[in-house]
Parts: structure tokens; C-alpha cells; sequence
């Protein structure tokens, strides 16, 4: 793919300092010099004139809930953890949420005849998004990102693209309907952090999604439901030793209120082994494990997926797993 020439997208330089829970996040890009102590975007907003597509969005939600038969069909096409995941339906402790989970790898299992039956309900525009967001963003991020990090010697910044030249990239829709298990939850998606380089979030301009404020865990910062973000998540952290921090976010429900996402998620070559880049500043002790080159980006994925699939309710536990948090990823990744 191309790279495209286009004005570093970054507008916001980063979280910030005191001055308050909402403007931490909230501060608009005119007045970046107010946003910050630490310099890197770990969070930003994009600006572009892309949209995501939530009429058909919510169409291909609506069309996959009312038609049982074609929400079997497609996850027929992916049957290890299926496509449309609708466990809130059934179970009211887990995110109170459905989504659809797609990848280039997954569409190319996805038969003609299928598609074309799920084109006119919202499938085929939300593919032409994922194709132009990718298109015309995930370069130019991730180089605004790389070149963002001090990095260290004389050339600062990171160069990210060489490990991601396979495009390990995922699309996600979110629904946060009202219509589950547990109506009144707050819950629509819990506290985590994304496992891959960076997370671009569109946002059908309701309110919900949350970011932890870095300088103050526990106080949860509004992300502007009209804004298109950028998160960064624990690969970015690691190959940038510890520079571009993993951003903790989750995603409240106001009870009653539809909300609809579209997530592109980002991540190294599956191969990659994920330690702090030789151009890296090392801000961080990484553990042995990582500095051993134990952790490849596919082991990595795996064992968050786990923990994943069990807050969102599409897995149980195995006997005698423990799931963990944040903290024992912090544990496995930490000296
Ligand atoms: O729906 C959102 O705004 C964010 C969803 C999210 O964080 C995720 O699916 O990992
Ligand atoms: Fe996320």
C-alpha cells in the first residue's frame, strides 16, 4: 500500500496536566500547548474528513439480530470464536454490548454468495470504510506516532512500519444497545487496555467512551463523542520501552441510549517479538521475558484474547485459569 502524503493527523499532543478532568481530554486542538507535560500523543484525536458509516452500521446490527440463519452463516465463515457476538443478550454481568469482528484474513473466508446476501444491509459500506481508513490513515498515524516518541541517539523518533508490514489489523463494530440482558448496566465495555500498536476509534457521536487519566488512576476522563481517537495500546508501549504509555480506557452506558463504534485496531506482524526498539528511549525495566525476546505479538495476543473473551462473555473460563487484569499484564511485561 502506498504511503499517502497527507498533514500529520495528530492534532492533540497528549493528556496532560491538572487543570481539570475534562479538559484534560477534552482541550481542543487550537491550544495543544495547554495539554501537556508529557509529550506524546498515547491519545489523540485524528482529524478527518472520513465518517464512519453508523446508519449502516446499526442497519448491519439490526439485520444480524433479526435474522438468526444470517448471523449463523457468518459465523460460520470463522467458526473459532465466530463474527457477530451478541453473549449480552443472554448474559447480564459481561459488557452490554454486541459487536462484529472482522479482518481482512476473515473476509477472505467470507463466500461471494454470502456477502452478497449481507451487501445491502450495511455490510458492503462498512467494508468500503475499514478499506479507506486504511488507506488514507494507518501510515500517517503510525509515523506521526513513531516520530512523536524521543526515541534515542540523534535520529529521534521510532520507525514503527517495518513491523507491521503484514497489516495484523482487525475491524470491530460495537453495539451498545439498550436492548440486553441487563438494560440498566453502565457496563458497556469494561476497563482495558488494547494489546496492538494503536486503536482508531469513530464514535456515532454519543457519549460513553472514557480514557484513565495517566497522572491520576481512578479519575476517568470523557473522550468528545464527536472526535475520532487514537489509543495506543501494550505493543506500542513495549517497542517504544515504555514511551508511548498503553491507554486505559472503557466505555459507560447511559441506560436507554444507543451507541454505535467503529473500531480499526492496529498491531505488529504476528511474528514480531515484542521488545523495546534498539532506537527506543528505555524509560521503562522491562522483565526478563521481554527482554529475553520471549514475547512474540502472537503469544501476546492470545493470552490477552483470554481475558478479553471473558469480560465480553464469549468464553468461560478453563478449569483452573485465573483471569487477570491489567496488573498481571503490567506483571508478565515488568521487571
Ligand atoms: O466503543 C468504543 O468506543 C471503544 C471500544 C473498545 O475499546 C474496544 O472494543 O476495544
Ligand atoms: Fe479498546
Amino acid at each position: 500500500m502506498a504511503d499517502v502524503a497527507v498533514p500529520v493527523p495528530l492534532a492533540i499532543p497528549n493528556l496532560p496536566t491538572p487543570a481539570g478532568a475534562k479538559a484534560e481530554v477534552g482541550a481542543a486542538p487550537a491550544t495543544p500547548s495547554s495539554a501537556s507535560s508529557s509529550s506524546t500523543p498515547d491519545v489523540a484525536f485524528l482529524d478527518t474528513p472520513l465518517r464512519a458509516p453508523f446508519d449502516a452500521i446499526g442497519q448491519l446490527f439490526d439485520h444480524l439480530r433479526a435474522n438468526p440463519a444470517a448471523a449463523e452463516a457468518l459465523n460460520a465463515t470463522y467458526p473459532t470464536r465466530g463474527v457477530f457476538k451478541a453473549a449480552a443478550v443472554r448474559n447480564g454481568t459481561s459488557d452490554q454490548k454486541l459487536t462484529v469482528d472482522l479482518s481482512p484474513n476473515r473476509l477472505s473466508g467470507v463466500p461471494d454468495a454470502l456477502r452478497a446476501t449481507l451487501a445491502p444491509h450495511g455490510f458492503d459500506r462498512v467494508l468500503e470504510f475499514f478499506g479507506a481508513l486504511m488507506t488514507q490513515h494507518l501510515d500517517p498515524v503510525m509515523g506521526a506516532l513513531g516520530a512523536s516518541a524521543a526515541g534515542e541517539g540523534s535520529n529521534s523518533g521510532i520507525d514503527f512500519a517495518p513491523l507491521h508490514r503484514a497489516r495484523n489489523v482487525n475491524f470491530r463494530l460495537c453495539d451498545y444497545t439498550p436492548d440486553t440482558a441487563a438494560p440498566q448496566s453502565e457496563n458497556g465495555c469494561g476497563a482495558h487496555r488494547d494489546y496492538g500498536t494503536f486503536s482508531i476509534i469513530f464514535q456515532d457521536g454519543t457519549a460513553g467512551l472514557e480514557v484513565e487519566s495517566p497522572a491520576r488512576p481512578g479519575v476517568w476522563l470523557p473522550v468528545p463523542a464527536d472526535r475520532v481517537v487514537v489509543l495506543c495500546g501494550w505493543s506500542a508501549f513495549v517497542l517504544s520501552g515504555g514511551e508511548l504509555r498503553a491507554v486505559r480506557h472503557r466505555v459507560r452506558r447511559q441506560p436507554g441510549v444507543r451507541r454505535l463504534s467503529a473500531v480499526l485496531f492496529v498491531a505488529p506482524d504476528l511474528d514480531v517479538v515484542l521488545r523495546p526498539l534498539p532506537t527506543a528511549k528505555q524509560t521503562t525495566r522491562f522483565s526478563n521475558a521481554v527482554t529475553s525476546g520471549e514475547i512474540s505479538v502472537s503469544w501476546f495476543k492470545e493470552f490477552m484474547g483470554k481475558r478479553w473473551r471473558y469480560r465480553e462473555g464469549n468464553a468461560q473460563l478453563e478449569d483452573g485459569e485465573r483471569i487477570t487484569q491489567d496488573v498481571d499484564i503490567e506483571r508478565l511485561l515488568l521487571a
